[in-house]
C-alpha cells in the first residue's frame, strides 16, 4: 500500500459507524478501503488478506509490479512462466534428447541475464493414485455410453499413462518453472522474455508472461501456487542434473594454454597450469592422429606464454622441421657435438647420491644386471673422488684395477665405451648449460639404437633436474618427449625416474609433456602415469577395448564410446584433468603457418 497514513479514513469511519450505528459509515469505511488498495477484493477472494499486513513495514526496496514485468530500482524483470513441458527424456533417443538439451541451452543463450527457478513441491501419492483411479472410472463410463468420446478416450489414455509411470516408481510432484530476465528498460525485458519464449516454443516448451497477480504471488510467498503443474521427474530433463553438460572445474579450464574447442559446443578450453596440482602431459594416440603437432603447438604456447624455455626431444628430425615451417626457429642442440657432461658433480657431499643416478640410468639404458650396477656404482663413486673431471677413460681404468674376470672386464668396458661415444669431451659449456628460455630442439634424429637415446634423454634430465631444482611451486622448464615409450616402458620398481618427476606433481620445477602410441607402451608403471598426470588426453582410437580400458582413468561413458570416441577424427581427443575424472573432447588447437 502506497499512501499508509490514509489508512486513518476507513478506521475513522468504522468508529463513527459504530458510535452512530449508521450504516452508511461502515459503507463509506469499506468504498475508502478499496481506492486505497485497490486489489482488496481480489486477495479477499484468494484468502490471502491479512489485515495486518497494511501496516507492515515496506521494505527499502522500489518495486512496482505490471503484467508481465517487475520493476525493481530501477531494474527490469520480465517473467515467463513454463506452462507445459508435454513430453519426457524416454520420448527421445539418446541423440535426440542429447540434441533438444544442446538446442535449450543454446535458446537460453538468446538472453543475456536469465535466471531459471524450479519449484519443486511432493505430492501424497497414495492420494493422487486415488484421485487417478477414480477419474480413470468416471472416464470409462462416459466413453461406455458413449464410445465416440474422443476426449474422454484421450483423457482416460493420460490417465493410464500416469497411473503407468507411478507404479513404475516415478515420484508425482507439483512444479512451477520460471524464467526471469532482467534488462535494463521495460521494452528490453520484454522483448527478450519474448524470443526466449518463442526459442523455447520452438523445442516444445509452452511459456508466457506471468500475470501480475502471479508476480505479487511470487513476490509475497516466494512462489507460485496458483498454477502449479503435476509433473513427473523424467519429463524435466533440461532442468535436472542430468541436462548439465559434464565440465571440469571452471577454473581450470577458462584460462591458461589453449588446448583447442570442445566439439559439441565449441567452447574454448584451455588449461590454468597455474592452479593445476600437477603440470604433467600424456597424450596416447595411434600414428597420424595428431600427436606431435599438439606437442608442438603447446610447447610453443608454454614458451610464449610462461617464459619458460621449453626442450623439445627429437626423435625423427621432424619436430625442429614442422617448428621452421611455422615460421620458429629453435636452437638445435646436438648430444653429438655437445656434451653431457654426466660425470661432473657439483656437489661433493652428494657424490654418493650422484654416483647412484648415474649408475641407475645405465642400468635401465642397457639394462644391466644388479652384480654388473654395483661394481659401475663403485667405480663411478671412486671416480668422482678420485679425479677432479673424471672421464669415461677414468672409468675404464677403474674397472681394469678391479678384481673380476676378463671377460666381465671386458662386457664393462663396451658398455662405458658406447657411453663415450655418446658423452664427448669438450672443452666449452655442456649441453644443459645452453639452455637459457628460448625453444631448444635436442636432436636425436642421428642416434640410432634405442639404448643411447634412452641414455641421453635420462642424462639430459639428471642434468636438468640438477640445474633447476629449486624448492618453489615455480615451472622453470617444459620438457617434451615425442615417442616416449623409448623411456617409458623401462621404468620399472627399481628405477623410476620418469614416474617420480610425474608423482611429484609442481614439486620438481618440470613440465613433462609425453606421447607415445598406446598403453602397452606404458610400461610397468602404466597407471602411475594414467593416474598422476595433470593432463591426459587419448586420440582418435577406433579400438573399443582402448575405451573401455581407458574408462579407469577418465569419465568416459559407454554410450559416448559407441557414439562419438570410436570415430575421432585428425586432432580430436578426450581429454581428462587430474582431480577431476569429468572429460572433454575437443578438437585440439595447431599453430598456424607463419
Ligand atoms: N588439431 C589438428 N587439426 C587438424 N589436423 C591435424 C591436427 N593435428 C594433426 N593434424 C594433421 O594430422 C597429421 C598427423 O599429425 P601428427 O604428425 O601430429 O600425428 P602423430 O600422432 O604425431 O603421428 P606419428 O605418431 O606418426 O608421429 C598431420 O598431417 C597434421 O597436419
Amino acid at each position: 500500500m502506497e499512501n499508509k497514513h490514509l489508512i486513518i479514513v476507513p478506521i475513522l469511519l468504522l468508529f463513527l459507524s459504530i458510535f452512530s450505528r449508521n450504516l452508511i459509515f461502515l459503507v463509506l469505511a469499506l468504498v475508502s478501503l478499496i481506492l486505497l488498495e485497490p486489489n482488496l477484493i481480489m486477495k479477499l477472494f484468494r484468502g490471502k488478506l491479512n489485515f495486518f499486513n497494511l501496516f507492515k513495514k515496506q521494505s527499502n526496496n522500489n518495486y512496482s509490479i505490471e503484467n508481465g514485468i517487475l520493476t525493481i530500482n530501477g531494474v527490469f524483470k520480465a517473467f515467463l512462466i513454463v506452462d507445459d513441458i508435454p513430453f519426457d527424456y524416454r520420448d527421445f533417443t539418446n541423440e535426440s534428447l542429447r540434441s533438444k538439451i544442446v538446442s535449450f541451452h543454446k535458446v537460453l543463450d538468446i538472453v543475456n541475464n536469465v535466471d531459471i527457478i524450479f519449484q519443486k513441491k511432493g505430492l501424497d501419492k497414495n492420494k493422487f493414485l486415488e484421485n487417478l483411479f477414480r477419474k480413470a472410472q468416471n472416464l470409462r463410463v462416459i466413453i461406455e455410453s458413449d464410445p465416440s468420446n474422443e476426449k474422454a478416450k484421450n483423457e482416460l489414455s493420460l490417465v493410464q499413462e500416469m497411473i503407468k509411470r507411478i507404479s513404475e516408481g516415478e515420484p508425482p510432484f507439483q512444479y512451477v518453472v520460471y524464467f526471469i530476465i532482467t534488462a535494463e528498460s521495460r521494452e528490453e525485458s520484454l522483448a527478450e522474455a519474448n524470443l526466449l519464449r518463442k526459442g523455447l516454443e520452438s523445442i516444445g516448451i509452452k511459456a508466457r508472461l506471468a500475470s501480475r497477480y502471479e508476480i505479487e504471488e511470487y513476490l509475497d510467498r516466494g512462489v507460485i501456487r496458483a498454477k502449479e503443474k503435476i509433473g513427473f521427474p523424467t519429463q524435466v530433463p533440461y532442468l535436472t542434473t542430468f541436462s548439465f553438460p559434464k565440465s571440469p572445474n571452471y577454473r581450470l579450464i577458462s584460462e591458461g594454454i589453449y588446448l583447442g574447442r570442445e566439439i559439441e559446443s565449441s567452447r574454448p578450453i584451455f588449461w590454468n597450469l597455474n592452479t593445476t596440482m600437477n603440470p604433467h602431459t600424456l597424450v596416447i594416440g595411434p600414428t597420424g592422429s595428431g600427436k606431435t603437432e599438439f606437442l608442438i603447438s603447446t610447447g610453443v604456447k608454454i614458451n610464449t606464454l610462461y617464459q619458460i624455455p621449453v626442450l623439445f626431444f627429437d626423435v625423427k628430425n621432424d619436430i625442429k622441421l614442422r617448428l621452421k615451417n611455422y615460421g620458429i626457429k629453435p636452437i638445435v642442440l646436438n648430444p653429438l657435438l655437445y656434451s653431457l657432461d654426466l660425470l661432473s658433480a657439483e656437489n661433493k657431499a652428494n657424490y654418493g647420491i650422484y654416483a647412484s643416478q648415474i649408475e641407475n640410468i645405465i642400468t635401465n639404458s642397457f639394462r644391466l644386471d644388479k652384480y654388473s650396477s654395483s661394481i659401475l656404482y663403485k667405480v663411478i663413486l671412486d671416480a668422482l673422488h678420485k679425479y677432479q673431471h673424471p672421464s669415461w677413460d677414468n672409468i675404464i681404468e677403474l674397472i681394469n684395477e678391479l678384481d673380476i674376470t676378463d671377460e666381465f672386464k671386458i662386457y664393462l668396458a663396451k658398455i662405458i665405451n658406447k657411453i663415450k661415444s655418446i658423452d664427448i669431451e669438450s672443452k666449452g659449456s655442456s649441453l644443459v648449460e645452453k639452455i637459457n628460455d628460448s625453444i631448444y630442439v635436442i636432436d636425436l634424429s642421428l642416434i640410432k639404437s634405442e639404448e643411447l637415446r634412452r641414455f641421453v634423454i635420462y642424462s639430459i634430465l639428471i642434468k636438468i633436474l640438477d640445474k633447476y631444482n629449486i624448492a618453489d611451486d615455480k615451472l622453470k622448464i617444459s620438457l617434451v618427449i615425442d615417442e616416449a615409450w623409448t623411456i617409458l616402458k623401462s621404468e620399472n620398481e627399481n628405477y623410476s625416474l620418469v614416474a617420480d618427476i610425474i608423482k611429484r606433481g609442481r614439486g620438481y620445477g618440470i613440465m613433462l609433456m609425453m606421447a607415445t602410441q598406446n598403453i602397452y607402451d606404458l610400461g610397468e608403471l602404466s597407471d602411475i602415469f594414467l593416474e598422476n598426470s595433470g593432463l591426459l588426453l587419448f586420440m582418435n582410437n577406433g579400438d573399443k577395448k582402448f575405451w573401455e580400458e581407458m574408462k579407469r582413468f577418465a569419465n568416459i561413458s559407454e554410450d559416448e564410446i559407441y557414439r562419438q570416441l570410436t570415430f575421432l577424427g585428425r586432432g580430436e581427443a578426450v581429454i581428462r584433468f587430474i582431480g577431476d575424472p569429468r572429460s572433454l573432447v575437443i578438437k585440439l588447437d595447431t599453430l598456424t603457418n607463419a
